[in-house]
């Protein structure tokens, strides 16, 4: 991880920076909470505290520990301890064999995924995932989306959340439990897609919506969270507000920020692609606009619950953090994605996506081309890739089975590059609302 990892690292670590970028990050609340959801945190009233579980430790989760962690002391209604559950690994630590888990309790530092960051003293690291989450009222999800499906039960079992019987997000004893997921990404569902909020809302038996935080970037010295909220945003403000890192509201747009987050990783394996081939930033910067606007169709067209689309929210949502703000970072910042997917142009396909992750990123994760192989799978069901001449083409020579080899070669010459990949042909227009298709 060499590089990325210690970039993210010591720039984050200021967190004492004035707030001069607020880009690249995103947060979502669901739009459909009940009233319930909707009340304050405990802490007023009388209500007994939240305690609060972080769900993933990597270099984001590393860095929201620190945030967190320090404002469950400073805010009100929160426990002071928070757990964060740690994937056990060891790790050479002094030149040590050692157990990230207990460097992480001992040193207030993951020397591993974000090295040279103090943590808060009141975060105890876990690497028993049911020992970390168990009494917790708030989870905060945080871990490589393709890991997820394989914690959520232990999750569920370890807070009481069954599948039959009780309140939805109600444990036994009347705990009522909510999440706030960080993660990028989306899975397979029935209809072709899912949203990362809605799996986690099934593994936990319908406990979710706390929120959906769709992140921010850990190498941020100052960013924003935009969260899309019709809920309780006075809980996410008051554990995620610093004075260097704002959450911002946009309400009924929980999919499409969750969608935008997930895409950009996509689009920004193409214009890494073009940073690969030693292109200019013209080419780089129709690569960057196209992927906007086909963020904005998949977004507004292949959604899960296109029904419940709003149509203003979900444009407003493109020009905060999660849309424009995190691109632009992914695109041209410091980003796993950007730079595996610009050694992959550069060495034509030479090293695998997995060999790349593995040999660059020092345990990091790249979420880009398996959300990129994904995404194509629901334009591929829904028989629209025309219309998604972007996503398409960089999905087909550089991830396809059939793309492989000779493809990969040609990630420039007839491939992403080509001219037929740039623009919305086929139909789709804006009408100033919202796009439409003849
Ligand atoms: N790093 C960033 O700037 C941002 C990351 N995100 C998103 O947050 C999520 C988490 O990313 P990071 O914290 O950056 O993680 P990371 O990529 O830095 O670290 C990978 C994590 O996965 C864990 N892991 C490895 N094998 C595992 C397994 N079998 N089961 C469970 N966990 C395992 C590792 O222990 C480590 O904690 C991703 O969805 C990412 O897209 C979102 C915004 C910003
Ligand atoms: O989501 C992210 C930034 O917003 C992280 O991007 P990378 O995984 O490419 O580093």
């Amino acid at each position: 991880m060499a590089d990325t990892g210690a970039g993210i690292a010591s720039a984050h670590a200021d967190e004492s920076m004035s707030m001069g970028s607020m880009t690249s990050c995103e947060s979502l609340l669901d739009a459909d909470l009940g009233g319930a959801s909707r009340q304050p945190l405990g802490g007023g009233g009388g209500a007994a505290p939240e305690r609060v579980a972080i769900v993933g430790s990597g270099n984001w989760g590393s860095a929201i520990a620190r945030i967190v962690g320090r404002n469950v002391i400073e805010q009100e209604g929160f426990e002071h301890q928070i757990r964060q559950w740690v994937f056990p690994e060891k790790v050479s630590h002094n030149g040590v064999e050692a157990c990230l888990t207990e460097v992480i309790n001992k040193e207030h530092e993951n020397v591993k995924y974000l090295p040279g960051v103090k943590l808060p003293e009141n975060l105890v690291a876990e690497g028993d995932l049911a020992l970390a989450v168990k009494d917790a009222t708030i989870l905060i999800f945080v871990l490589p989306h393709q890991f997820l499906g394989r914690v959520l039960p232990t999750v569920a079992e370890a807070l009481g959340l069954t599948k039959s019987g009780g309140t939805a997000g109600v444990a036994p004893g009347g705990r009522r439990i909510r999440a706030v997921s960080l993660i990028k990404g989306v899975d397979k569902g029935p209809d072709g897609l899912k949203l990362i909020s809605d799996h986690i809302r099934e593994g936990l038996c319908g406990a979710v919506p706390l929120g959906l935080a769709d992140e921010d970037y850990a190498s941020c010295r100052a960013a924003g969270l935009s969260v899309t909220a019709d809920a309780d945003t006075d809980t996410l403000r008051l554990l995620f507000n610093r004075p260097t890192f704002r959450v911002t509201v946009v309400r009924n747009a929980s999919a499409t920020v969750e969608l935008c987050g997930a895409l950009k990783n996509v689009v920004a394996l193409g214009a890494a692609f073009c940073d690969g081939l030693g292109y200019g930033g013209n080419t780089k910067a129709a690569i960057v606009r196209t992927g906007l606007a086909e963020m904005q169709v998949f977004a507004q067209r292949l959604r899960c619950d296109a029904s419940a689309f709003d149509a203003t929210a979900s444009s407003r949502a493109f020009l905060e953090s999660c849309g424009i703000g995190d691109l632009m970072t992914t695109c041209y910042g410091a980003s796993r994605n950007r730079k595996c997917a610009e050694m992959f142009a550069r060495e034509s396909g030479k090293r695998s996506w997995e060999q790349l992750e593995a040999e660059e990123l020092g345990g990091m994760k790249l979420q880009g081309p398996s959300t990129a192989v994904e995404a194509f799978g629901v334009i591929k069901k829904k028989k629209c890739a025309r219309k998604f001449p972007l996503l398409t083409t960089i999905y087909r020579p550089s991830l396809s089975p059939g793309g492989e080899g000779a493809g990969r070669a040609s990630v420039g010459a007839g491939g992403i590059l080509e001219p037929r990949g740039f623009g919305l042909s086929d139909g789709w227009s804006w009408t100033g609302t919202r796009w439409s298709y003849d």
